[in-house]
């Protein structure tokens, strides 16, 4: 698994200092409220685990699975919803928790439904955002780590439903997705 990895980019060390930091500033930010946390399955997994844990404020949470990229590296345009939320959005102050912001095409769909789920307030907060891949003109309230154009992996990111488990966030090795072209 840490073969197939070109270069690390964020060390396991990194994105657990900046959960504590982003969570300390969500939590004034929630303040006296009581938000819902919505976390986008499967890729923002560990990221939703660590940062919520970082929010002291009463909270409440739920989980949304939407697929757009397939096994490939490019999204396909179409977003699915794989498994929607249990609670109701009307009247809540949503916190949307992603993994990564790269063409902005699966937040621009939720943002969407959720406003005309008539939610009372959205906030983003992405561990990860890719200004090169945008195609949606979406901007995360809070961000973790900008990265460069590249497909990365780890800390609930795959390539082909792989490499979620990396502790750290890395760049794939190119031969990683030419092997499977061949
Ligand atoms: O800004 P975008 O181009 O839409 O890309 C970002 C989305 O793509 C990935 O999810 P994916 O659809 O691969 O599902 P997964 O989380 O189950 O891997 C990632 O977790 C984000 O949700
Ligand atoms: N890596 C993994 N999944 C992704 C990426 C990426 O760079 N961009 C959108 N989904
Ligand atoms: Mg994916």
């Amino acid at each position: 698994m840490h073969n197939d990895i070109k270069e690390v980019l964020i060390s396991e060390e990194e994105i657990a200092q900046k959960c504590k930091e982003l969570g300390k500033q969500l939590a004034e930010e929630y303040d006296g409220k009581f938000p819902l946390a919505i976390g986008v399955l499967k890729g923002a997994m560990p990221f939703m685990s660590d940062i919520l844990r970082r929010i002291e404020v009463p909270l409440e949470m739920d989980f949304m699975d939407v697929s757009s990229y397939g096994s490939g590296t490019t999204s396909s345009g179409e977003v699915k919803i794989v498994k929607d939320l249990d609670t109701k959005v009307e009247g809540r102050d949503l916190l949307i928790i992603e993994d990564i912001i790269d063409s902005g095409l699966t937040l621009s769909y939720l943002i969407d439904l959720f406003k005309y789920r008539k939610a009372n307030s959205i906030k983003i907060v992405t561990l990860l955002d890719k200004p090169a891949g945008r195609t949606a003109a979406i901007k995360a309230d809070v961000v973790g780590f900008e990265v460069p154009n590249e497909f990365v992996v780890g800390y609930g990111l795959d390539y082909d439903e792989k490499y979620r488990n990396l502790p750290y966030i890395g760049i794939l090795k190119p031969e990683v997705y030419s092997e499977k072209l061949k």
